[in-house]
Parts: structure tokens; C-alpha cells; sequence
């Protein structure tokens, strides 16, 4: 058995505070177990990111290195712990788990690990061997940013609900009462009225495709956005493929009829929704929109992005 050592960045605010509560008994968990780790707590918003970048920095960039970064959180973590780690490239990169215990959760559904954090810890722990799974990088030339992402990238709808949600008090109540969809769905029909439908140029290889009436743009990793929506159900994190879906704005019946057909898994063959599967794409967006990164606010701007993929080591075992 390989013994490693867990760097753990927690943020305890994860799910509404959830992390909070439960980190007492996650603690126990790994000291039953005697699992050899060293704590570091997120302070503020992408303080998670700094934490990691630090950790890869001090350590040195050799075969055989006995640790990893786990995130213990929601997806926002494990976003920021793999974006700090991603930073500075390594010969030998340090590979990520996560246990999660966010809102969402996302990553975990499209990784196929267990969402009872028990069981995912368990997955984690007695993980022998770090695997390499895909995972997004994107370039965003307008305001020259980059990074990775573990679940999706989107623009409009989308992010413009996230960034509804985030603003609403009403989210916290609802997350902490176990019913954080909710607040979703109110937002969702918020932003639905008053969203309209923006120019968006797809290139893809030789293909240049433009949508003057775009709504929602995800181009994902794996099959889940917005806490357990399968966006694309056979996508997964080790297709070495993007999907990227763009959805026309749909009139109110329209946008009925495909969360229905979205729920039976039938969406991608309506007419409002096209769909692309490559291993990059480049977006163009010439208005101000709404962007996402996996469910973390990319704010309100323009678009010029490359996105790619990239492999990652990951440190958990689905067939425990
Ligand atoms: N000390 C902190 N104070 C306030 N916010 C923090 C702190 N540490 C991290 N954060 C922020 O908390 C946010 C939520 O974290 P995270 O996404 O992990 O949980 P979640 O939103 O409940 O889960 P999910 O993304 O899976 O729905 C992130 O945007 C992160 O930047």
C-alpha cells in the first residue's frame, strides 16, 4: 500500500457552511483511519487557489513526491486548488482529490465518485494509484486570463443564474434548509425574462458556425452543470473530447419543452440545441455576457476564448 500525505485546503463555507459542520467528523474520520495530513483552511474567496500554488511551489518537482492536495468543499475547492496547482507547470504534478461536500458537486457526479462524503473519503484514502483524467484549459484573450476547469465553462443563461443565485439571500436559507435548487430555479426564471439572446461565432477546426440569437454556451467536461443537470449524459472525464452546447434562445413553450426533453435525456437532437464534440474550440462573444467557470462567477464581458484540454492526476478510486 502507498502511503501518502493529503495537503487539505477546506473551506468551511462550502455548502452554506455545511463543510463547517461536518469537518469535526471528517477530522475523526481520517485520524480512525491514521491518514498522515496537514490542514490549511481557506480564508476569503480563491484564497484556496494561493494555498495550493504555495504548496507546489516549497515542494520539489521530483518523481515519487508522497503527496496530495485534497479539496475538501464544493466544486468552487476544487476549482481553486487545481487552478493554484496548474499555475507553474511540473515535470511531476501533484495530484488533486476531493471530497465533496459543496452545494453541487458536480465534479464528483461526472467523476463517478460517491456524493456521501463517507464513502467519497473512503474512495480517496485507500486510492493507491493517482489516475489522469481530462479536465478543461481556456484562454480568455480580451481580459488575458487562463486556468483550467474541472467541470464546464459557460456563457449566458447559465452563468447569468449563478450569478443571480449568488446575490440572493434567499439562497443561503434555502441551501441551509436543503433546498439550494430553489433558488436556482427562481433565479433561472429571472434571468430566462429578462436575458436576450447574443452573437456568438463558434470555430471549431475549419468550421466557423455564427449564432445571432445565442442563449446558452457550456462547453464541459464530463455530463453535469448547476448541481446534477446532465447537459451532455454521455460525456466523461476520460473521453479526451469537449462537448460544447449552444442553445437559441427558445420562446417560454420552447424553453418548457426542452427542460423537458432535458430531463429525459433527449435534448441534444431539438433543433435549438447544437452541439459540438472537439478536443478545442474558440468562442467569440462581442457583448457583454454573464461567464461561469465551474460555477464560480466569471463576471460580466466580453469573450475571446480558447478552450482546450489537458490531463490531470487525480488521486480517488470509483471502484472502491
Ligand atoms: N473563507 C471564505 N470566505 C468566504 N468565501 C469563501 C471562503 N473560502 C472560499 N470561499 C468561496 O466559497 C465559494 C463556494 O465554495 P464551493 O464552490 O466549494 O462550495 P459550494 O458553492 O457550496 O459548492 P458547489 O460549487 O459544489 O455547488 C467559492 O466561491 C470560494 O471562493
Amino acid at each position: 500500500m502507498v502511503s501518502v500525505q493529503f495537503y487539505i485546503i477546506l473551506n468551511e463555507h462550502a455548502g452554506s457552511g455545511r463543510a463547517k459542520v461536518l469537518w469535526p467528523e471528517i477530522k475523526q474520520q481520517l485520524d480512525d483511519a491514521q491518514v498522515s495530513y496537514q490542514l490549511a483552511i481557506s480564508e476569503y474567496a480563491n484564497h484556496a487557489i494561493l494555498l495550493s500554488e504555495q504548496f507546489a511551489k516549497q515542494l520539489p518537482d521530483e518523481p515519487h513526491q508522497n503527496w496530495v492536495v485534497l479539496a475538501v468543499g464544493g466544486d468552487g475547492t476544487l476549482h481553486e486548488a487545481i487552478n493554484g496547482l496548474t499555475k507553474q507547470p511540473r515535470t511531476y504534478p501533484i495530484p488533486v482529490a476531493y471530497l465533496p461536500i459543496g452545494s453541487g458537486n458536480d465534479f464528483a457526479r461526472g467523476a463517478g465518485m460517491a456524493l456521501k462524503w463517507q464513502d467519497a473519503l473512503k474512495q480517496v484514502v485507500q486510492c493507491t494509484h493517482a489516475t489522469d483524467y481530462d479536465i478543461g484549459s481556456y484562454d480568455e484573450t480580451i481580459k488575458q486570463e487562463r486556468g483550467v476547469f474541472t467541470n464546464n465553462l459557460g456563457i449566458g443563461f447559465d452563468a447569468a443564474i449563478i450569478s443571480q443565485a449568488n446575490q440572493s439571500k434567499a439562497k443561503v436559507w434555502l441551501n441551509k434548509h436543503h433546498m439550494g435548487k430553489l433558488s436556482y430555479l427562481a433565479s433561472a426564471l429571472d434571468v430566462y425574462y429578462n436575458q436576450t439572446g447574443f452573437t456568438l461565432t463558434v470555430h471549431v477546426g475549419n468550421q466557423r458556425d455564427i449564432y445571432p440569437n445565442a442563449f446558452l454556451v457550456t462547453t464541459t467536461n464530463h455530463p453535469y452543470f448547476g448541481g446534477g443537470v446532465g447537459i451532455v449524459p454521455d460525456a466523461t472525464i476520460d473521453d479526451h473530447q469537449l462537448h460544447l452546447v449552444v442553445i437559441e434562445k427558445p420562446n417560454f413553450f420552447k424553453l418548457m419543452w426542452l427542460a423537458l426533453r432535458l430531463a429525459f435525456k433527449r435534448h441534444l437532437t431539438s433543433k435549438a440545441v447544437h452541439y459540438y464534440q472537439a478536443s478545442s474550440v474558440h468562442l467569440t462573444v462581442p457583448a457583454i455576457e454573464y461567464g461561469q467557470l465551474d460555477g464560480e462567477e466569471m463576471g460580466g464581458r466580453f469573450f475571446d476564448v480558447y478552450v482546450g484540454l489537458k490531463q490531470y492526476p487525480f488521486w480517488f478510486d470509483t471502484t472502491i
